[in-house]
């Protein structure tokens, strides 16, 4: 098996709040990305697809259709956004780094064979990772 990856950078803002705590509890778990205004990250995007190689092409998938699909799905849509208020597809989410993994896994799952999609990956900081792939 041979793993592809698409790695992408984009930048958007997003306040972490949550509408079923009291203000006291938001402040509490969100401390500084509560910030009324919001924050924003330089986030790093990597998209895997999984497969073996066509004897005919060499490619698990041409990485300029995986460029493609990542950029329409995903990075048109969130690049120099504010992620709670500007995208339809994450209206009621709380935006935090694992939610919007399983959210951009869900929109582009829809244009990859079955099991071929196998690793969102989204770099919200440096430091803080969150991985999805799929429902177990
Ligand atoms: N489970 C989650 N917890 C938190 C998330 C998240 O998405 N999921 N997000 C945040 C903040 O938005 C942000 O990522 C935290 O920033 P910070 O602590 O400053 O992280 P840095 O990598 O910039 O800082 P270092 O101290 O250099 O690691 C909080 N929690």
């Amino acid at each position: 098996m041979v793993y592809l990856t698409r790695r992408v950078t984009f930048s958007a803002s997003h306040r972490l709040w949550s509408n079923h705590l009291t203000d006291k509890e938001n402040y509490a778990i969100y401390d500084k990305c509560a910030n009324p205004n919001g924050h924003g990250h330089n986030y790093v995007l990597e998209v895997t697809v999984q497969g073996e190689p066509d004897p005919r092409t060499g490619m698990v998938l041409n990485l300029t259709d995986l460029k493609r699909i990542v950029n329409e799905q995903v990075v048109d849509w969130v690049d120099h956004k504010h992620l709670n208020y500007d995208v339809p597809w994450l209206e009621g989410i709380i935006p935090t780094a694992e939610m919007l993994a399983i959210k951009f896994w869900e929109r582009l799952a829809h244009d990859f064979p079955p099991g071929q999609l196998y690793e969102v990956k989204l770099h919200e900081t440096e430091n803080n990772i969150a991985t999805y792939r799929g429902k177990a």
